[in-house]
């Protein structure tokens, strides 16, 4: 279970969040709203543990996630730009991803094809197009066995194919038990029955100097 416990964050003097406090349950997702520079992704940097909120904390399985070595291997956390090597292949990309996360059941050319990359695994990621390679990146949701899922706008640049693959496989995440944090203005893409909400930014207040 990851906890949220009163987390508050202000940035160039606006209080961004105040108090936040929540539970994500095995086989729950967690959609995160708010305009443009509410503090979506300031929240998820805190809950992946990369950046630390002004107060609060964020626990894993009952432990601090500064302190839980377990976090970091349960954590898949892909940020607002696509991670890929772009001198790297598609191929290539994956077969290094591959050796970090250990076993997979399919194989390389099985996961490029679920992401809709055949044809091009062996074309230099940089000469991709942009929701080209956000499908590479994407492949890590194929590969990874991680529980928890952090993923900050993952269908930016995606066609209505891609968004429908990555629909469905977030919705066998979930059903498998796993956790799933995400921002997106596509909120119909996370399983209903299995999703909260956290909206960020209703209020905002000048920080009192
Ligand atoms: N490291 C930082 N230093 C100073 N200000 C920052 C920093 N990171 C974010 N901010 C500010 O905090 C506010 C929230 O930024 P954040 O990226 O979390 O918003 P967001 O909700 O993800 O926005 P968007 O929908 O545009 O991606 C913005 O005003 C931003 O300028």
């Amino acid at each position: 279970m990851l906890e949220a416990r009163s987390l508050s964050l202000a940035r160039q003097s606006r209080q961004l969040f105040s108090h936040i406090s929540f539970m994500l349950r095995p086989g729950q997702a967690l959609l995160l709203e708010g305009r443009n520079g509410a503090g979506k992704t300031s929240m998820l940097r805190i809950l992946a543990g990369l950046a630390r909120p002004d107060e609060g904390d964020v626990y894993w399985q009952g432990e601090k996630i500064s302190n839980s070595a377990l976090f970091r291997d349960d954590l898949l956390y892909l940020g607002h730009q696509p991670a890929v090597n772009l001198e790297l292949t598609p191929f290539e990309n994956l077969r290094y991803l591959s050796a970090l996360h250990g076993d997979n059941p399919q194989s390389i050319a099985e996961i490029l094809a679920a992401v809709g990359l055949a044809g091009y695994e062996d074309v230099p990621s940089g000469n991709l197009s942009a929701g080209q390679q956000r499908r590479v990146a994407l492949s890590r949701l194929w590969l990874s066995n991680s529980k928890l899922w952090i993923l900050d706008e993952p269908l930016t640049a995606l066609d209505v194919r891609a968004v429908a693959g990555l629909e469905k496989r977030f919705a066998d995440h979930v059903a498998n038990g796993g956790m799933l944090i995400v921002t997106t203005h596509q909120a119909a893409i996370l399983p209903q029955q299995a999703t909260i909400q956290l909206r960020l930014g209703e209020i905002q207040q000048e920080v009192e100097s």
